[in-house]
């Protein structure tokens, strides 16, 4: 039985006023044991979540980390320091940092590597572009996607991975993939896994994430396939967020 997880990644947005709010709205809310909720808030307000989700059951991720423990690296956040302020999952490869960061799949699992390594769950996000679904290479490039980290990991290893399908003509842009669509990618990336190795396929959380709202989520959430929701937009208004939460458990 895979634990749906709803994770909130705020991107470059929020402030400490936010994150107090969505703390005081997750007490109150109580969403169901049977859901995972973590909130992926920028570097700069991982250490005051660390405090402020003290003694809470909602989890802290990191939008990225830097694949070398340490270094001449200006600018950058490592394993080790996203592990001090108390991180439990990392975003990798998602793909404002695949496009506007130039992240291809060697740096994606460099930063994968990085991530177990220090014993984060990295949280692996694929995806498709509009271009790409249209030239009907779906298939083609989210296994490709999947397959550079996967085949390059244990057996061990890749039991710890979380992973994300986010088609990106969905992100941001209100259009979201039906259920009846993202469901078959889900499919398709759990046989493909399952091929490789039955329990993998079986144990693996696969996240939907593009557009994923209060108004949405129940529907894409009840496929068979589909572990939880990765959010952006809608993770940044409380009762939006909560509402997610309640439909995933
Ligand atoms: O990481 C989250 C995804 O990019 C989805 O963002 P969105 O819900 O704003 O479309």
């Amino acid at each position: 039985m895979r634990k749906p997880l709803i994770a909130g990644n705020w991107k470059m947005n929020g402030s400490l006023e936010l994150l107090e709010t969505m703390k005081q709205a997750l007490t109150s809310a109580q969403i169901s044991s049977s859901v995972d909720v973590a909130i992926i808030p920028p570097f700069t307000l991982l250490m005051s979540a660390k405090e402020v989700l003290a003694g809470s059951s909602t989890g802290l991720g990191a939008q990225t980390l830097h694949p070398e423990s340490s270094g001449a690296y200006t600018g950058e956040i490592s394993a080790s320091m996203l592990t001090e302020c108390g991180v439990g999952y990392v975003l990798v490869g998602h793909s404002e940092r695949r496009t506007l960061f130039a992240e291809d799949d060697q740096a994606v699992l460099a930063r994968v590597r990085a991530a177990l390594g220090a014993g984060l769950t990295p949280v692996l996000c694929i995806g498709e572009t509009l271009e790409e679904r249209e030239a009907d290479r779906v298939e083609t490039v989210v296994l490709g996607q999947v397959k550079t980290v996967i085949d390059a990991l244990s057996a061990e290893e890749r039991s710890r991975l979380v992973m994300a399908y986010e088609p990106v003509w969905a992100i941001g842009t209100g259009r979201t993939a039906t259920p009846e669509q993202a469901q078959q990618v889900h499919a398709m990336i759990r046989s493909w896994l399952s091929d490789k190795d039955p329990a993998l396929g079986e144990g693996m959380r696969l996240l939907y994430g593009g557009s994923m709202k209060a108004d949405n989520a129940g529907d894409l959430l009840s496929q068979p396939d589909i572990d939880g929701g990765l959010i952006g937009g809608a993770s940044l208004k409380p009762d939006d967020f909560i509402a997610i939460c309640h439909a995933a458990g």
